[in-house]
């Protein structure tokens, strides 16, 4: 059976820190692909200015380029309104009924999970995998597999934030990502 695992996010920017768990996890857990899954609207964020999927498509396109392993799923952007991947682990268990689904997630999230729309049957239905991250606890009421990741403290706040001040965001994230920042003047203001 193909092992996939999922890695739902805004990716406004995408960065290295996604890259680096990614690659972790697919190779820790010996999964067969991970899918980049951008959300439509991230249920947490919902009075927050989100880049325009388009454009978070086209920078997960770039971020992944010459991975063979990585893929992106384009599911969330064909509903509207908030994502919730309950919703959505339902919709890819019918699409692909031959795939074991696992869903990557950062300590933040981990500390924010009693709060996921349906979490009691979201649990019930698909594996998570945590990973560390620099200020929050791994710790949770609920079932989380965890794979241990070098700790890489950077965000898509962080990134934005710089790009906005005129700082430097070399080695943050891939050179072709930073490119096409530039070239559509995202993130100016
Ligand atoms: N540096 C990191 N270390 C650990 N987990 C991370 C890191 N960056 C992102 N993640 C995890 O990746 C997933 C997608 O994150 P997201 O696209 O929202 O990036 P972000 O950097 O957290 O963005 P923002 O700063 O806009 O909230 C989430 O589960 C988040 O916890
Ligand atoms: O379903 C929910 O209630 C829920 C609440 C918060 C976040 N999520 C999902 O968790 C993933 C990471 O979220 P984010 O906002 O950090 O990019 C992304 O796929 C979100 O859609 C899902």
């Amino acid at each position: 059976m193909k092992k996939v695992g999922i890695f739902g996010g805004t990716f406004d920017p995408p960065h290295f820190g996604h890259l680096l768990i990614a690659n972790e996890v697919l190779h820790s857990l010996n999964l067969t692909e991970i899918w980049f899954m951008p959300n439509q609207i991230p249920p947490h964020k919902q009075n927050e200015k989100i880049c325009d999927s388009y454009h978070r498509v086209n920078m997960l396109k770039l971020a992944v380029k010459g991975n063979e392993f990585f893929r992106i799923e384009t599911i969330e952007l064909e509903r509207p309104g908030p994502s919730y991947t309950y919703d959505t682990i339902r919709l890819l268990k019918q699409r692909y009924s031959q795939v074991e689904f696992y869903f990557i997630i950062g300590a933040d999230m981990i500390e924010y999970l009693p709060k996921w729309y349906k979490i009691e049957q979201l649990q019930n239905c698909i594996q998570f995998v945590g990973v560390k991250r620099t200020g929050y606890s791994i710790q949770s009421p609920f079932s989380i597999l965890e794979v241990n990741v070098p700790q890489f403290d950077v965000s898509s706040t962080m990134i934005r934030k710089r790009l906005k001040e005129g700082k430097t965001v070399h080695y943050l994230l891939p050179e072709s990502v930073i490119q096409y920042i530039k070239e559509n003047h995202l993130y100016e203001s």
